[in-house]
């Protein structure tokens, strides 16, 4: 008898710069079954960024019309841009059991738990080991220029101040370490939504069968 089961909600907030996406993609390396969240955003794209693969490059005219219409989960103004996180992929994949990853800012995080879609969610926030070490890894990564280092640095203690709100909060010094945490977290968060959701009418039938 397979499980019913309901997509998990996963939320990834971070400072910009403290290594979400890098984590983000190693989740999904480590289980390709999960579905990466890919928001519409009117941020210009950086080198290399593919439209329909790390954003949906979007105007803020049509960016507008789509939140007016309801097609968006939820959407917030980051660092002088829009960005939210397109609806009906999430509702498909919390239907078909499949778990979405959404890389979000705390505005959007709220708005995720607010939202009615009744299914588990799960939330963690990622903290960088230092705030120099913040900046460090914001110029390491080579794509922004000092203004919007200068800006997003300027911005991450009010992102932090909502570290609270997380139901987990990872300390990303060791990468390896960090995934590893990740990767606990979300294998333990699936059997809860389990335990919760489908279990009850497995175990019916476990003993039902031979009864
Ligand atoms: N609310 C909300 N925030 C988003 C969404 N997509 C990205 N963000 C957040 O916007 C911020 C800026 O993202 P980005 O421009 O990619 O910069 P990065 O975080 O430095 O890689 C980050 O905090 C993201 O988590 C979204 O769909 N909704
Ligand atoms: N634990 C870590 N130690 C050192 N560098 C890291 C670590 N995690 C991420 N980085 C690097 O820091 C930079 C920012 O990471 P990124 O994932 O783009 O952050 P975010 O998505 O939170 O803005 C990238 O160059 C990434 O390779």
């Amino acid at each position: 008898m397979p499980m019913d089961r309901t997509g998990l909600l996963i939320i990834l907030s971070s400072p910009s710069g403290a290594g979400k996406s890098t984590l983000a993609r190693r989740l999904m390396d480590w289980d390709p079954s999960l579905r990466f969240s890919v928001s519409a955003t009117t941020r210009p794209p950086r080198p290399g960024e593919i439209d329909g693969h790390h954003y949906y490059f979007t105007t803020p005219g049509a960016f507008r019309q789509m939140a007016e219409q309801g097609q968006m989960l939820e959407h917030a103004e980051v660092f002088g841009h829009l960005y939210g996180s397109p609806r009906v992929p999430v509702e498909a994949a919390m239907r078909d059991g499949r778990d979405t990853l959404f890389d979000v800012d705390w505005q959007g995080g709220q708005q995720i738990r607010a939202s009615a879609l009744g299914g588990h969610v799960v939330s963690i926030f990622v903290l960088p080991p230092s705030l120099p070490e913040l900046e460090r890894r914001l110029r390491a990564r080579g794509q922004d220029s000092d203004a919007v280092i200068a800006g997003r640095m300027e911005k991450s203690r009010s992102e932090i101040s909502h570290w609270a709100e997380y139901d987990y909060v990872l300390v990303n010094d060791d990468l390896d370490r960090t995934e590893r945490d990740l990767r606990a977290i979300v294998t333990a968060e699936r059997l809860r939504r389990d335990r919760q959701g489908g279990l009850g009418r497995f175990v019916k039938h476990l003993m039902e069968e031979h009864a």
